[in-house]
């Protein structure tokens, strides 16, 4: 019998099955939404249709390989796995089929009727709305099977699980609901018959098959057969037939056999992506603990990067037989953005997914493919601060997380941060800022925020700027969490710019004219009398919206600030904490900041010295304060008590009727 012939007679159509028995489901709404785009949107890149089908079809071999290994009854007598390929050039058929795992009557509902995968919502936002949605990222979601559906005007699926002697068939136009009815099949395992739309003739073209097989599915560990339909061509079942990939895991081969192409394909497939690696870590360890990792680094951001479950998601393999791609055991969550496999020796094929955590050698895996992967990445920022940087971009804010939870690996998580500064344009590392410290600075600056620009306006950078003392500019909202984690760098602690004092007495100006200009700021030095009576009058007048008044040596343009006391929380955390509700909403007293050189505050000053003009004080100190708030990113304490007093003062300043 033809191979043709016998995937045809596991695959019968479900034509004498009881109509009776069949059953229409609508699909989930979100379902609905991807398949509407996948029908009527004109992808550039249909291809990949071939690819996530053939992907489901080899992690389907994957999950038989592993059940077997307890139940041998499970795959007994069925021959090796393989994945077909064949053509019905008269019925518009292409079909893929497979003797994996299978699925059931359930799982044909849920698997192909839902969509899982978090962040699957979000993706449909995003995608929506645009004119030409870029559907790119779809592999990502686990929406693999749907994208048949740019190619198809109809997909059937007949699929048996292993296991089971009944069979099922999934129907559906992709038009809002599917049809199911049972089915029969010689074999456990699944057939996709993909029925094409007449613009996708194409794919019914041997020669067009195999490019695509072998440009995106080479490196699959399951042997894929191309069957043209070609009479003449077609093996008899005496002749070995030739699988049109290597058929061998990517992983084991040399490394010297594995072109960049292929590297990428095979990336593509383990991280559901559609760009090209930004790095490729290939090792092998062999002595004490032998294993072989293949892992990549995205270059864009997944979808899932900030899912709360932090999973690394890295395939385990034991001895080319898959064992699970759901742990977190093998990489700690601060390196989630590793994609790719790892294959152990040492390991025994009876390990069960629940055992893993426990496992020591597990453990020894973990810990030498964590420091292998930094010292890769540290090898990569030596080498090509470039692309190092482009990695520290879309990363960078996932590796500082293992600033605070990985103490025995902070020093060389130090060396591999890298910060935006007020004294670059790109990226510095701490050697850097280090490197660029006035000679008596004892503190390395930072500030905090949401957003760069922001943070780049804040007041309290001004009296660094006007003696050139770099400041850290930090944005990642993990960045508080570190900082209260890591207390030095090299021995030069951390300090806040908007907490407590500013040191900035102690640091030499920039230049003699700025000498003269920071002298004459030194509030300290100043001891100006109208400064201290306006400093009791706000103190009397503010009460306790705040901790206390102070002149600044951090302001040069702005009449006031806000700042964190000493031992209080910065600013920017404070807020934070506030928004998710882990703070009394009065917890913190600040302090005020006031620029003594600025000619709003020398006015309010002057006005101090009259009884009368004290009397009018109140709302100029109301506004100065709400100004600040404001500069931080808050509101005023009372908007309507904010425009009323604008107001009063806005009129005074206008020439009466
Ligand atoms: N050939 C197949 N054999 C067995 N199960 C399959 C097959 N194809 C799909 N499935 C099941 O359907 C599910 C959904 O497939 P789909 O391609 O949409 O997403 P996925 O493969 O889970 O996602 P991804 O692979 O992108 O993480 C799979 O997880 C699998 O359980």
């Amino acid at each position: 019998m033809t191979r043709q012939a016998q995937i045809d007679r596991d695959h019968q159509p479900a034509a004498e099955k009881p109509k009776n028995n069949e059953e229409r489901r609508g699909f989930e709404a979100e379902v609905s939404r991807l398949l509407k785009l996948m029908v009527h949107s004109v992808y550039s890149d249909r291809d990949i249709f071939l690819r996530e089908l053939v992907s489901n079809a080899c992690d389907a071999c994957d999950k038989l390989r592993y059940e077997a290994l307890t139940k041998p009854e499970l795959q007994a007598g069925e021959g090796d796995f393989a994945i077909h390929i064949s053509i019905d050039k008269k019925a518009s058929i292409l079909r893929i089929s497979d003797n994996g795992i299978g699925m059931d009557h359930d799982d044909l509902i849920n698997h192909l009727g839902t969509i899982a995968r978090s962040g699957t919502a979000a993706f449909l936002e995003k995608v929506s709305g645009d004119q030409k949605p870029d559907l790119s990222l779809i592999g990502q979601f686990g929406v693999g099977f749907y994208s048949s559906f740019m190619v198809a005007d109809s997909v059937r699926v007949i699929s048996r699980k292993a296991g089971s002697a009944d069979a099922w068939e999934w129907e559906s136009d992709g038009e809002g609901s599917y049809v199911m009815r049972p089915a029969s099949r010689d074999q456990h395992g699944t057939s996709i018959d993909v029925h094409l739309k007449a613009d996708a003739k194409e794919y019914l073209e041997p020669s067009r098959l195999r490019t695509i097989l072998q440009r995106y599915s080479d490196h699959i560990s399951v042997p894929i057969y191309l069957d043209d339909g070609d009479p003449k061509s077609d093996q008899t079942a005496d002749e070995t037939p030739k699988p049109v990939n290597d058929g061998s895991a990517l992983w084991v081969r040399p490394k010297s056999d594995i072109t960049p192409d292929l590297y990428t394909a095979f990336y593509q497939h383990v991280a559901h992506a559609h760009d090209e690696p930004a790095l490729v870590l290939h090792t092998k360890a062999e002595g004490v603990i032998s294993y072989t990792a293949l892992l990549f680094i995205p270059q864009n951001r997944p979808m899932d990067l900030f899912d709360p479950a932090r999973k690394p998601r890295v395939k385990l393999y034991v001895k080319r037989v898959f064992i699970s791609d759901d742990n977190d055991e093998l990489l700690p969550g601060y390196l989630r953005f590793f994609k790719g496999v790892v294959d152990s020796e040492d390991l025994s094929l009876n390990i069960s997914r629940e055992m893993l955590q426990q496992n020591p050698v597990v453990r020894r895996i973990r810990k030498a493919l964590t420091n292998k992967a930094l010292a890769e990445l540290q090898k990569t920022a030596d080498k090509d601060s470039d692309r190092y940087g482009k990695i520290w971009d879309a990363f960078g804010a996932v590796l500082k997380e293992g600033l605070y939870e990985d103490a025995d690996r902070r020093p060389a998580l130090l060396k591999l941060a890298r910060f935006r500064s007020t004294h670059a344009d790109g990226l510095i590392s701490l050697a850097d800022y280090l490197g660029r410290m006035k000679d008596n600075q004892k503190a390395i600056y930072y500030v905090t925020g949401n957003d760069l620009a922001a943070v780049r306006r804040s007041p309290q950078l001004e009296g660094f700027r006007a003696r050139d003392v770099e400041v850290l500019l930090l944005c990642d909202p993990v960045d508080e969490f570190w900082l209260s984690a890591v207390n030095a760098y090299e021995d030069k602690p951390f300090k806040s710019i908007t907490r407590g004092g500013s040191d900035l007495k102690d640091l030499e100006p920039k230049d003699p004219t700025a000498d003269a200009e920071t002298k004459d700021k030194d509030a300290s030095d100043r001891h100006d009398a109208a400064i201290d009576s306006l400093i009791t009058a706000l103190k009397s007048l503010l009460g306790t919206q705040i901790s206390d008044v102070r002149s600044s040596d951090r302001l040069t343009q702005t009449a006031a600030c806000l700042v964190a006391e000493d031992n209080g929380l910065d600013l920017h955390l404070e807020r934070i904490l506030r928004q998710h509700q882990q703070l009394d909403q009065m917890a913190m007293g600040k302090i005020l900041e006031i620029n003594p050189d600025h000619s709003l505050i020398k006015a309010m000053a002057a006005q101090c010295a009259s009884k009368e003009g004290y009397d009018r004080l109140a709302d100029s100190a109301e506004l100065l304060l709400d100004q600040a708030r404001i500069l931080e990113g808050e509101g005023p304490s009372d908007p309507t008590a904010f425009a009323q007093r604008l107001a009063r003062l806005m009129e005074q300043g206008l020439p009466s009727q």
